[in-house]
């Protein structure tokens, strides 16, 4: 069986169990500030969502609400078949998360990390994945250094590896080729396409519109913590993309 095969296989499973993500009516305040004035999102299993948007769009906030890490304070989030208000740990489980910054123990080597996903997330006999996950990222040979002298790359690499390690339902990449050379660039390509193939919702924010182009099947775009639009990735590739980005970001 295929990739493709078991990313029809995954699709189909959408239709009838609704799993993936479904984002409806989401608002998110901070003080005086709102930082998501009503984003409606939608990922099937299966496929790639791009979210697109200036700096303070709203992106990273919807994200760590999909993640539970912060609460909505309106509307309904549903990711891998769990309400995250109603069922947050359920929810939790299910979401692989790389956020946009830290995550990460300075004294901890990447290894260590591993094992700490792992034991939070009761998983066994991860440690062959996990070591081929460290050398996609062309991060064994630092397996066992600590992460407080890692370059931000290096940070943003071992933050998608431990996102992907148990292969998540819902896979939620905030910024993760922020300063990632080719390899890791192409690694993460990797993964995005190995968690659709086995039926996986994936989000990712990133401002590298080109990429979100090349890895997501549909782009949204985020202006003033509102979506603008949700739009088939082609629409968005080349000049004619940049044209049609920038006209939504003027609005
Ligand atoms: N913890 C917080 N406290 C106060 N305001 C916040 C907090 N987190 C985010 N905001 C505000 O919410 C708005 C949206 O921020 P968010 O980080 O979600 O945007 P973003 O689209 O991810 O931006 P960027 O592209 O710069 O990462 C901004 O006005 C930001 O200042």
């Amino acid at each position: 069986m295929t990739g493709r095969d078991l990313h029809l296989i995954g699709a189909a499973a959408t239709e009838e169990t609704g799993l993936g993500i479904e984002v409806t009516g989401l608002r998110v305040r901070f003080g005086s500030v709102e930082a998501v004035a009503g984003v409606d999102l939608r990922v099937e299993q299966g496929q790639s969502l791009g979210l697109l948007g200036r700096n303070g769009a709203g992106k990273s906030t919807t994200m760590r609400v999909l993640a539970g890490v912060v609460p909505p304070a309106a509307g309904s989030v549903v990711v891998g078949g769990h309400d995250v208000r109603a069922h947050p740990l359920e929810a939790k489980r299910a979401v692989g998360y790389c956020p946009d910054v830290g995550g990460l123990v300075p004294r901890a080597t990447p290894w260590e990390h591993l094992q700490l996903t792992a034991r939070l997330r009761d998983l066994t006999g991860w440690e062959d994945r996990g070591r081929e996950l460290l050398e996609r990222f062309d991060l064994g040979d630092v397996a066992h250094r600590v992460t407080a002298g890692f370059s931000h790359g290096m940070a943003r690499r071992l933050s998608v590896v431990l996102a992907a390690l148990h292969e998540p339902a819902v896979l939620l990449l905030d910024e993760p080729f922020d300063g990632v050379d080719p390899v890791g660039v192409e690694a993460t390509f990797e993964v995005i396409e190995d968690a659709r193939a086995r039926g996986a919702a994936v989000l990712v924010s990133t401002h590298l519109r080109d990429l979100a182009v090349d890895v997501c099947s549909e782009v949204a775009v985020l202006r003033g913590g509102a979506r603008m639009a949700t739009i088939p990735s082609g629409f968005m590739a080349g000049d004619d993309g940049a044209r049609a980005y920038r006209a939504l970001l003027a609005g």
